[in-house]
C-alpha cells in the first residue's frame, strides 16, 4: 500500500512537472475538480492540492472531461455523473480493472470500484491516442481490423502496467496526460469507440454465424463427400454389374451362335457333303463325300448326258437311213424324206432343251461347289475353335471379351471380341509363337510383327481394317486388336466377305 501511494505521488509530481500543453489543461482540470470536492470557488493550489483524498479519481475523470472546462465549470459534477452512467454498460475487462485498480489503490483507497471501471475508457483512449500519435491520426484511414487491434493493444498495454509495476504506471499516466485532447476529439473518439464496439459486436455476431455456417458447410461437405463416395462405389458396382450382364449376354449369344453353326453344318453337310475317313491299309486319310443335293444334281446331269447321247445316236441313225434310201438298198423299210426331216428336227429341239437344262444344272453345281468350299472352311473353323486355348470366353487385357473364332492364319487365331471400354466389336488376332522355335526365330517373328504393326497403325483407308491396339498375353503370345469386319463368320451370308 505504501508503495502504491508513493506511486500516486510520483504520478502527481510527474504530471505537475509535465511541460507539454496538456499539462496546463490538466492543472486547470485539477483546479476544477478541487472545486468540485470543496464547493468553495477558490482557485486550487498548484501541485500539493492534487495529493488529497481523490486526486487519482479526479485525474481519471480529467481525461474524460471536455477540454474547454471554463464553460463547464457550473455543471462539472453533473457531467461527471453522466460520464459514469454512459461508461458503466461496458463489459468489464479484468486486465484493465486490475491495472487501474492498482493505481487507484495507491492513490486513494476510497475510490469505488465503479469508478475504477470508469477509468478503463480513459486508458483505452489514452493508449489509442498515444498510438494514434505515433502513426498519425488514429481511426482515419485504417480498417476495422486495425481498430480492433488497437483495442487489443490497449488492453495488453494495461496488462503491462500491472506486470511492470510503478514505472509502467507512470509511463501509462504520462501517455494519458499527454492524451488529453479537445472536446471534439474526445467526443469523436467516444463516438468512434461506441461505433467500433457496435461494429465489433456485429462482427462477433457475424463471426459466430460464419463459424456456425462453416461448421454446417463442413458437415454438409462431409456428407456430400460421403454421398459422392457411396455414389462412386454404387456406380462402380453398377458398372461392373453392367459389364457382367453384358459379357454374360455376349457369351450367351456366342454360345447360341456356336450351337447354331454346328446345327447348320450338320444340315449343310447332308446337303453339300462331309469329310469321311478313308482307310487304305494302315494309312488313314480324309476324303470328301458329296451330300445329297450334289449327288442328285450329278445324277440329273448324268441322266441328261445319257438322254443327250441317245438323241445323238438316234439322229445318226436317221441320217444313215436317209443315205441308204438314196442307194435303193432298202426301199420298203426306208422312211419318207419328210419323216426323216421331221424326226431330225425333233431330235435337234430335244438336244437344245437338254443343253439348256444341263447348263442350268452346271450353274447349280458351281454354286454348290462354292457352298461346299464355305462349308469346308466353316467346318475347319469349328474344328480350330474346338482346339483353341482361347475358346472359353476369356477377357483379355481387362478389356476385350473374346467370343467366337473368326479364322485361323499361318501363325495366328483371330477371334471376334467385344471391347468393354469402347463398347464395340473388334477382331483380336492372337499371334502364337511356336514353343519349339528357337529364341532367334521368335525374336525375328516379333520384330516382323512389330514392324507390320507400326506400318499398319498409320494406315487409314475405308478398304483397310484399322489397327487399334497391341499387347502381350504371355511369353509366346501377343495380341493385335483390329477393326472387326462383319460377315466373315456367317457362312451363308448373302454379303460377300472380303476374306473369302
Ligand atoms: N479384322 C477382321 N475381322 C474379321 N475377321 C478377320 C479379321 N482379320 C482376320 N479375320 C479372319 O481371320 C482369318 C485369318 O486371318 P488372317 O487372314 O489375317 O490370317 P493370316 O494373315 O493368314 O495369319 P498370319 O498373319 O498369322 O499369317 C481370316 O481368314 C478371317 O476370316
Amino acid at each position: 500500500m505504501s508503495g502504491s501511494s508513493a506511486a500516486g505521488e510520483d504520478i502527481v509530481q510527474h504530471l505537475s512537472s509535465n511541460s507539454n500543453p496538456s499539462s496546463s489543461k490538466l492543472a486547470k482540470l485539477e483546479a476544477r475538480m478541487a472545486g468540485k470536492a470543496a464547493p468553495v470557488p477558490s482557485p486550487p493550489p498548484p501541485h500539493h492540492l492534487v495529493v488529497p483524498s481523490a486526486p487519482a479519481t479526479t485525474f481519471m475523470d480529467q481525461e474524460e472531461l471536455p477540454e474547454s472546462s471554463s464553460s463547464d465549470d457550473d455543471n462539472g459534477e453533473e457531467f461527471l455523473i453522466q460520464k459514469n452512467i454512459l461508461k458503466r454498460p461496458r463489459s468489464p475487462d479484468g486486465d484493465h480493472g486490475l491495472a487501474v485498480g492498482n493505481f487507484e489503490g495507491s492513490a486513494n483507497e476510497a475510490v469505488k470500484h465503479s469508478e475504477v471501471m470508469d477509468t478503463r475508457p480513459s486508458i483505452d483512449i489514452s493508449n489509442r491516442k498515444k498510438q494514434g500519435r505515433g502513426r498519425g491520426r488514429g481511426g482515419a484511414g485504417r480498417g476495422r481490423g486495425s481498430k480492433t487491434v488497437d483495442q487489443t493493444r490497449a488492453t495488453s498495454t494495461s496488462s503491462a502496467v500491472v506486470a511492470n509495476g510503478r514505472h509502467d504506471i507512470l509511463t501509462n499516466m504520462e501517455s494519458r496526460s499527454s492524451a488529453v485532447l479537445g472536446n471534439d476529439d474526445k467526443a469523436a473518439l467516444q463516438e468512434e469507440l461506441s461505433l467500433l464496439r457496435g461494429k465489433v459486436a456485429i462482427l462477433e455476431e457475424e463471426l459466430s454465424k460464419s463459424r456456425q455456417e462453416s461448421t454446417e458447410y463442413r458437415q454438409l461437405s462431409d456428407r456430400l463427400a460421403k454421398e459422392l463416395k457411396d455414389l462412386k462405389e454404387q456406380d462402380q458396382q453398377k458398372k461392373s454389374k453392367q459389364l457382367k450382364v453384358l459379357s454374360d449376354l455376349l457369351i450367351a449369344v456366342s454360345k447360341a451362335e456356336r450351337q447354331e453353326a454346328r446345327i447348320r453344318i450338320k444340315q449343310e453337310s447332308f446337303r453339300l457333303g462331309n469329310v469321311g475317313v478313308m482307310r487304305a491299309g494302315t494309312v488313314i486319310s480324309e476324303t470328301w463325300e458329296d451330300g445329297q443335293a450334289i449327288k442328285d444334281l450329278n445324277s440329273h446331269l448324268k441322266s441328261l448326258l445319257e438322254t443327250k447321247e441317245t438323241i445323238e445316236r438316234h439322229r445318226k441313225s436317221l441320217k444313215k437311213r436317209q443315205s441308204d434310201k438314196g442307194d435303193g438298198s432298202d426301199a420298203e423299210t426306208s422312211m419318207s424324206e419328210e419323216d426323216v426331216l421331221l424326226q431330225d428336227e425333233i431330235c435337234k429341239s430335244r438336244l437344245t432343251s437338254i443343253k439348256r437344262e444341263e447348263e442350268q444344272y452346271l450353274r447349280e453345281r458351281d454354286r454348290y461347289e462354292l457352298e461346299k468350299g464355305r462349308l469346308i472352311r466353316e467346318m475347319k473353323r469349328l474344328r480350330d475353335e474346338d482346339g483353341s486355348r482361347f475358346n472359353n470366353f476369356q477377357i483379355l487385357h481387362n478389356r476385350y471379351a473374346l467370343l467366337n473364332l473368326l479364322g485361323k492364319g499361318g501363325f495366328s487365331e483371330v477371334y471376334k471380341a467385344f471391347d468393354l471400354v469402347e463398347y464395340k466389336y473388334v477382331a483380336c488376332k492372337l499371334h502364337g509363337l511356336n514353343a519349339q522355335w528357337s529364341e532367334e526365330k521368335k525374336q525375328s517373328y516379333i520384330r516382323h510383327a512389330i514392324r507390320e504393326y507400326n506400318i499398319h497403325k498409320t494406315l487409314v483407308h475405308p478398304n483397310i481394317v484399322r489397327l487399334w491396339d497391341i499387347f502381350e498375353i504371355d511369353h509366346n503370345t501377343f495380341c493385335t486388336v483390329l477393326e472387326y469386319c462383319s460377315g466373315t463368320t456367317n457362312l451363308f451370308s448373302q454379303r460377300p466377305s472380303k476374306f473369302l
